[in-house]
Parts: C-alpha cells; sequence; structure tokens
C-alpha cells in the first residue's frame, strides 16, 4: 500500500482525527505497510512532561500518536471535569513542533455513545491511595485507556511515573487482559526546584506553589532516608510534610514497585498526595531500603 492509500496520514505533518473508526483505519494501514506505532495518551494542557513522553516515542520507523481527550469518566462528581485547562490550539501547535504524526482528539459521544453500560473494573488496588478519594477513577482510567488501545492498536504505549498508581494499574490490565501493546513508563519530569510538572500546577497561585514545593522536598528527605529501613523513611517525609501548614496531606506510603506491601529492603515507592488550597497534587520516588 503506497501513502497516496492512506488519506489519513502525511509523511512530515500532522493529522487530526475526531472519528475512532476513521483512525483506527489510518493506523491499521500504517501498520500494514510495516510502520509501527506509537502512542501516548493525554488529557492535553500540553506540557514538558508531555512533550518528554512525545520525545521517547519518536523513533525512525514509527508514526506518534497523541490522543487528547478529557475523560469524565475518570472523574467524580465534585471534581474538576468542567475547569480542567483545555488549550486545544496550542497543544496541536505544540504536537506538531515534537514531530507527532497524528492527534486523536474525540469528542465525549464519540467515545461513548449514548446507552453504554460496561466498565473496566481496577480491583482492589483501584481502592487504594488515589482510589480511596477518588471513588471510581480507576475504573474510568482503565476503560478509556482499554478503549484506546484497542482503536490505535499501537505497538508501545506511554505513561508518565508522576502517575505512578495508573501506570502500575494500566501495566496490570495489560497483562491479565492479554493485550499485545507495550507499556512504557516514563520517569516525572520536574521544574529546577523539584516541582513535578502537572497540567494542574496550572490552578496554584504563586504562594500556593511555594508551599507545594514541600512535596518533592518531602520525597527526597524520604529517599535519602532509605538506608535506615522503612520507618525512617516514612519520618523523615512527614517531618518536612509537617513544615508547611498550608499543604493537608491526604496520603503518604511507602509500597514496593507494584504498590502491595513495602518491604524491609530492596526498591519501594514513596507515594505521596495532598491538597494545597483546592488543588491536589500527586507525586513519588523510588526508595533503596537498607541499602
Ligand atoms: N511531570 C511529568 N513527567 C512525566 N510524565 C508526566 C508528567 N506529568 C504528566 N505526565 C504523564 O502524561 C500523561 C498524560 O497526563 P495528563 O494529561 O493527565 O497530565 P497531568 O499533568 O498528569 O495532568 P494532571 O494535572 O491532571 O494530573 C500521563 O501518562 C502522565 O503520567
Ligand atoms: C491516561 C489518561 C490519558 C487517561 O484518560 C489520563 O489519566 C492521564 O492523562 O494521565
Ligand atoms: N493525570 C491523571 C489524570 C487525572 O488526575 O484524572
Amino acid at each position: 500500500m503506497s501513502a497516496a492509500d492512506n488519506p489519513g496520514f502525511r509523511r512530515g505533518e500532522l493529522t487530526v482525527h475526531h472519528d475512532p473508526a476513521e483512525l483506527a483505519r489510518v493506523t491499521r494501514a500504517l501498520q500494514a505497510t510495516g510502520r509501527t506505532v506509537h502512542l501516548v495518551p493525554t488529557m492535553g494542557a500540553l506540557h514538558r512532561g508531555h512533550l518528554e513522553l512525545i520525545r521517547r516515542a519518536r523513533d525512525v520507523n514509527a508514526v506518534v500518536v497523541v490522543s487528547i481527550f478529557v475523560n469524565p469518566l475518570q472523574f467524580g462528581p465534585n471534581e474538576d471535569y468542567d475547569r480542567y485547562p483545555r488549550s486545544f490550539s496550542d497543544d496541536v501547535e505544540a504536537c506538531r513542533q515534537a514531530g507527532v504524526g497524528l492527534i486523536f482528539a474525540p469528542g465525549v459521544e464519540d467515545m461513548y455513545p449514548p446507552g453504554r453500560q460496561l466498565s473496566v473494573q481496577a480491583g482492589p488496588l483501584g481502592d487504594e491511595l488515589e482510589g480511596a478519594t477518588r471513588e471510581g477513577h480507576f475504573d474510568g482510567v482503565l476503560t478509556v485507556v482499554l478503549k484506546l488501545l484497542n482503536i490505535v492498536r499501537p505497538d508501545l504505549a506511554f505513561f508518565g511515573e508522576k502517575d505512578y498508581q495508573q501506570l502500575t494499574l494500566i501495566r496490570k490490565m495489560a497483562r491479565e487482559f492479554d493485550l499485545d501493546t507495550r507499556i512504557q513508563g516514563i520517569p516525572t519530569i520536574r521544574e529546577s526546584d523539584g516541582l513535578a510538572l502537572s497540567s494542574r500546577n496550572a490552578y496554584l497561585s504563586e504562594e500556593q506553589r511555594a508551599s507545594a514545593l514541600v512535596l518533592s522536598a518531602a520525597l527526597a528527605a524520604g529517599a535519602h532516608a532509605g538506608g535506615r529501613g522503612p520507618r525512617a523513611v516514612l519520618e523523615a517525609a512527614r517531618e518536612v510534610l509537617a513544615t508547611e501548614p498550608a499543604v493537608e496531606v491526604d496520603y503518604l506510603d511507602l509500597r514496593d514497585p507494584e504498590l502491595g506491601p513495602a518491604p524491609q529492603e530492596g526498591e519501594a515507592r514513596l507515594l505521596v498526595a495532598a491538597k494545597v488550597g483546592s488543588t491536589r497534587l500527586i507525586d513519588n520516588a523510588k526508595v533503596l531500603l537498607g541499602e
């Protein structure tokens, strides 16, 4: 098949698709000509964290697809779905400059036609950590990610470690549902002062942003205490968090890398979630215990 047979894609140009069936046709046709397809799922409001995912997804033989979809299923009734930052034309321009081949930007009814009844269940881990506060959040995330993977059928899909529980659950879904796509995790991109990049940082005032620095500082203190064991890690992190009364901690937890109970030795993950004003932020870091 030649490029002329695939009008939905032009080498070296960016094409935007809204219709799932049309995008599926385009990506299948690309794969039939031997191209690999890499997917970077996002909710838009693109920042340097997303651009790093795109950079890592780029490869000589790969067409990069970026999906931009603020997924209503993963927002609770009192969450920020309506005011979530949306900047579609800037996002398109950023994707063009980053060498993205295809943007998939469906409308809500394209993804969820009226009458939809089924969803993925995230299981017990879906009720812990983020899921304990955001009820049903991971059912919504896994449902949209499964749909995106089925529509695009990418060889590789890229997700940030910033959303570590999400990445863990997506890997689990890929394993348990025998998906062909390989899931690639990408380390968190931070500002030079340590703040993890996040679309929701746009909600923070200057003062709140300064307070939010305590999250990455607490993780760094916890990681530094790793040699003294799990209790010392949590104590060191808690001590730093306590220095900032404007930050209301939701959880601080130490787990194994798959988010089971923390080991006494070896690799672990320290995870934190907190509210700064009305903005909920999350962050996490790798910790080496007893070494
Ligand atoms: N700082 C970052 N470093 C690396 N990856 C990131 C970073 N921020 C977001 N990502 C990843 O980008 C993908 C899309 O995330 P999303 O569009 O929700 O952005 P976000 O900044 O995480 O937004 P939010 O503020 O809603 O959490 C996810 O896989 C997410 O983990
Ligand atoms: C993976 C994702 C795009 C699903 O909506 C979203 O949860 C995100 O942006 O992290
Ligand atoms: N980046 C995770 C998406 C969410 O908070 O809904």
